[in-house]
């Protein structure tokens, strides 16, 4: 379960003004008050829309605004009440106010509705004001400002496909190119440590929601690197995209990749290779991937270990070759593949991570000169490090350096020698 989330803003309508306006006739020469009220400002509402599964169409549009109300007129014509501004949301949205943390409403079913932000009055007109000493009153009030709120939306998602695979294997970038998501995508290892959802969205107007999981490693099901976290989203889709990367060079081969990854699988769950399985082809405009997705065919024929023998979809996530008929194939499995029943809430959350709010990591200076790192994302990866062994801190040093740290440390004036602290853990720093 993922928690999906926006923030944005709305603002509701302003009353309309009152009128000071008199009685014009022929041969009344003071003729009373006939300044008309403004028209109420519109409302801001959310309601709830069952056809709606996530909140990613917030991504683009980030502020509401109702309608002002129209202003009283002479004649004693009132004004318009401004329509409301209806904003769908799906089933399950929280609303909280950004600003106090205060959880405003819960939105579970179809057409509940709240106000968000509610339209401000409109003002009165003069003939309000007539009083038997001042019967051609001057005066009408302004109409009322509507309300204004920082919201934040929240909403719980299973979500239906998982694209699991070893890092860097471009499950990031898939998702990139099938929904509107913005993942984080690097060439370096575990550029994801938490999941990133998007809605994919089929010409013939089918739709599911996709997960990009962090890679997996060797050991995963063990808890080794982000381990057992991940595997516990996988549990929780319907149908898992197995990208195996098949380019390159002799030496490298993706057949071992993808047993790899499915016997992580089976020892974390046996259920899970029997969840339907399609095996996502990736970078197919990279040299070398023909010869390797032949090979990896013949493999996966002599190879009974799995339920089925899965389908494979050569793809390329940069000529976007393939990705029809994979995103096709995969809706068709989901529609004749069961939904999980949620059984109960999970106790841990991910939030999903705002790559654009947070910074990977900071750097400052401590009292003795030692050049201090931290930062969630760079905290996470040390997190997966193992200090005692070479590789490991190898493959640090590569993340690190994938993340820009070496040149930030640098342009923050650190020389040759000087001591780098991450944790409680202290290296040099080499140029
Ligand atoms: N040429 C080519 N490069 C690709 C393709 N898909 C991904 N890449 C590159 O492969 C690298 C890794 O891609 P990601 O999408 O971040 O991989 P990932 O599987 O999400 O990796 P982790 O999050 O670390 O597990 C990036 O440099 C991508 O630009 C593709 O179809 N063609
Ligand atoms: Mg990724």
């Amino acid at each position: 379960m993922f928690v999906d989330q926006v923030k944005i803003s709305v603002k509701a309508g302003k009353g309309g003004d009152g009128m000071v306006a008199f009685r014009r006739e022929k041969f009344v020469p003071n003729g009373g008050p006939a300044g008309g009220d403004g028209g109420r400002g519109g409302n801001v509402i959310f309601r709830v829309d069952e056809g709606l599964r996530t909140l990613m169409d917030f991504r683009y549009t980030r502020k509401f605004k109702a309608d002002n109300g129209g202003n009283g007129a002479i004649k004693k014509q009132h004004g318009k009440s401004a329509t409301d501004t209806i904003i769908a949301v799906p089933e399950g949205t929280t609303v909280i106010d950004t600003d106090t943390g205060q959880v405003l409403a819960d939105l579970l079913h179809q057409g509940d509705e709240f106000i968000a932000a509610r339209g401000g009055r409109g003002g009165r007109g003069n003939t309000h004001f007539a009083s038997p000493k001042n019967p051609a009153p001057e005066i009408a009030e302004n109409g009322e400002p509507g309300q204004e709120r920082n919201i934040q939306l929240e909403l719980k998602v299973l979500a239906d496909v998982g694209l699991v695979g070893f890092p860097s294997a471009g499950k990031s970038t898939l998702l990139s190119v099938v929904t509107s998501a913005k993942p984080k995508i690097a060439a370096y290892h575990f550029t994801t440590l938490v999941p990133n959802l998007g809605m994919v969205r089929l010409d013939d107007g089918r739709d599911f929601v996709m997960a990009d999981l962090p890679g997996l490693i060797e050991g995963a099901s063990n808890g080794v690197g982000l381990g057992t976290e991940f595997l516990r989203h996988v549990e929780r889709t319907r149908v898992i995209l197995h990208v195996v990367d098949m380019s390159g060079s002799e030496e490298r081969n993706p057949f071992d990749d993808f047993e790899k990854i499915n016997l992580e699988l089976q020892e974390y769950d046996p259920e899970l290779l029997k969840r339907p399985q399609i095996v996502v082809a990736s970078k197919m405009d990279l040299p070398g991937a023909e010869e390797n997705l032949l090979k990896f065919k013949e493999e996966l024929a002599q190879d009974h270990y799995l339920d089925q023998t899965p389908e494979i979809f050569p793809v390329s996530s940069v000529t976007h070759q393939g990705l029809s008929p994979l995103l096709n194939k995969t809706a068709d499995l989901l529609d004749v593949t069961p939904q999980f029943p949620v059984k109960g809430i999970p106790d841990e959350i991910d939030v999903a991570y705002d790559y654009e709010e947070e910074q990977p990591f900071e750097i400052s200076r401590d009292e003795d000169g030692i050049w201090v790192l931290s930062g969630r994302e760079l905290e996470r990866l040390f997190e997966m490090t193992d200090t005692n062994h070479e590789e490991s801190l190898t493959r640090f040093a590569r993340q690190m350096r994938g993340m820009g740290v070496d040149s930030a440390l640098r342009d923050a004036g650190a020389k040759n020698g000087d001591s780098v602290q991450i944790g409680n853990f202290t290296f040099e720093f080499l140029e």
